[in-house]
């Protein structure tokens, strides 16, 4: 059987689904670009149809496309080969005669070299270009400010149940199965708007069967770590402490992986106060979750699980709505399971607490989660530079704290840059702490420093504002300029 990935893949626009606001923009910018002449991101999750849209685009318009991968070529070559189409064919054009459509993927990828410089050629030819580029990208924020400010920017969001159903419906009708509507359902649910990853899906459970119910659809693997997804809706968004307590007991997971799914989590939907009252019931499951370990007396596991179930629950100060991208707990899983990342973990805590003026305790319950939230994937590029180099991480401890692989291009290079920018640092001037913390107090209740977002007057203030934004950092453009001197503050990197 061909994939159906492939085989049903939008040829118009108009079969790009769930999206239309991003499609329509598109779409605008192709048909006016003579006018503007700058290239278009096109950013979002995987598999919600960027790539696809910019291939429909060009069907549309009958212009030929021409694509090319950041991470398949050697940058020069990419730079080359989009430098010298454009020029090529820019002479040849007249008009809107002759245009083609440069659909440049894995644009947030041109970091992965260790020279530099590359992301700064790709900007210039792509400012200079004569002809229209998409540039595709998952991390908005992995690629250059200033190539983000040379292009105008269309978002693609995740694509909702409603709008999965009916491409799976589709499908099945064309391939003639039969199909309960609810199994088509669960799939949506558990691909939590990916679109590619459902019709994997539907594919994957088609093979097995002609017709298609509900209890077929049971088996695939998402689903078995779908009902730690209900349960983080209702502790984080929904019930009281006590039905918190109650829907942990659906959860198939022990307490130190459910601990590490809420420490992960909890950050996304809480903020301020409650988020520091949620992180100080974490930490006293902690506590207890180590008591277990050391004692082996597993009826200690009850105290654990009502700290991190009813205590975040009742931390949760006015209601919570909408959709959270709720995910695995990349890092925290990490912690405890083997000792090497509990040393890892500890060595960058005294580090933190070192330059920042706390306890060690605060260093690892407060302050590395809100690093971790913030730099997760190393998604805000910039920052996570900035947070390497002044806390001097390597490489392990980037991957550490931002769940990236270790020996990625991602982490390299990101300490390569960490290193050059202290190396420039010590120059200006002494280094400092990332929070500026203003008292050095050795106190672990210093929770209300690190979360409460005032009147941003401080550093401190400034990061838990980043970490409150952090849910919508792919929403909102910052407003700063450029900063290429190697000094600049935390700020100007939000
Ligand atoms: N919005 C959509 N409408 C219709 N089909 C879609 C849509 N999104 C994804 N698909 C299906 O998923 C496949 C992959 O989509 P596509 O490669 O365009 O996603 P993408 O967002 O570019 O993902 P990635 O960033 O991982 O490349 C398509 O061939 C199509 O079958």
């Amino acid at each position: 059987m061909s994939d159906w990935t492939e085989k049903y893949r939008p040829t118009t626009l108009s079969e790009v689904r769930g999206n239309n606001k991003a499609r329509d923009q598109l779409e605008e910018w192709a048909r006016t670009w003579d006018d503007h002449r700058e290239a278009v991101i096109v950013h979002g999750s995987p598999g919600v149809g960027k790539t696809s849209a910019a291939h429909a685009l060009a069907n549309d318009l009958g212009w030929p496309a021409m694509e090319l991968n950041a991470s398949d070529n050697r940058q020069a070559d990419v730079i080359e080969r989009i430098a010298g189409e454009a020029a090529k064919s820019g002479t040849l054009t007249a008009g809107g005669a002759g245009r083609r459509l440069v659909i440049l993927d894995e644009a947030d990828n041109f970091h992965g070299n260790a020279d530099y410089g590359g992301s700064r050629e790709v900007t210039r030819v792509v400012k200079n270009a004569n002809q229209p580029i998409v540039l595709v990208a998952n991390e908005f924020y992995d690629m250059s400010q200033s190539l983000r400010n040379a292009c105008e920017t269309v978002e693609f969001r995740d694509v909702s149940k409603r709008s999965i159903v009916p491409v799976l419906r589709d499908i099945c009708r064309r391939e003639g199965i039969e199909f309960e509507a609810e199994a088509l359902k669960k799939i949506a649910d558990a691909t939590s708007g990916d679109l590619r990853s459902a019709v994997n899906d539907l594919q994957a459970v088609a093979e097995e069967t002609s017709r298609l119910t509900v209890d077929d659809v049971v088996t695939s693997e998402r689903d078995t770590t779908q009902g730690i997804f209900d349960f983080l809706d209702a502790l984080i968004k929904e019930e009281d402490a006590e039905g918190a307590l109650r829907a942990s007991y659906d959860v198939d997971e022990n307490p130190d992986e459910m601990l590490n799914w809420i420490e992960d989590n909890v950050p996304k939907d809480y903020e301020g106060a409650e988020l520091a009252d949620a992180y100080e019931f974490l930490s006293n499951a902690d506590r207890w979750l180590g008591r277990v370990r050391a004692t082996q007396n597993y009826s200690y596991w009850r105290y654990a699980t009502d700290n991190m179930t009813a205590g975040v629950a009742a931390s949760r100060r006015g209601s919570k709505g909408g959709w959270t991208r709720y995910g695995p707990p990349s890092y925290w899983s990490k912690l405890g399971r083997t000792k090497g990342t509990r040393n890892t973990r500890d060595a960058i805590a005294e580090r933190i607490a070192e330059r920042e003026g706390t306890s060690v305790a605060t260093a690892r319950r407060e302050i590395l989660p809100f690093l971790s939230a913030m730099t997760h994937h190393c998604k805000n590029r910039d920052l996570t530079v900035q947070m390497a180099a002044v806390y001097e991480l390597d490489e392990k401890e980037v991957s550490f704290v931002t769940g990236s692989g270790k020996d990625t291009n991602k982490v390299q290079s990101v300490v390569e840059d960490a290193k050059e920018l202290l190396a420039e640092e010590t120059v200006e001037h002494s280094g400092g702490a990332f929070f500026d913390a203003g008292d050095s107090s050795d106190d672990t209740d210093t929770t209300e420093t690190e979360t409460d977002a005032g009147d941003g007057s401080s550093d401190q203030e400034t990061l838990a504002a980043a970490a409150e934004s952090e849910a919508e950092t792919t929403a909102s453009e910052p407003a700063a300029d450029d900063t290429d001197d190697g000094q600049a503050g935390l700020s100007d990197f939000m």
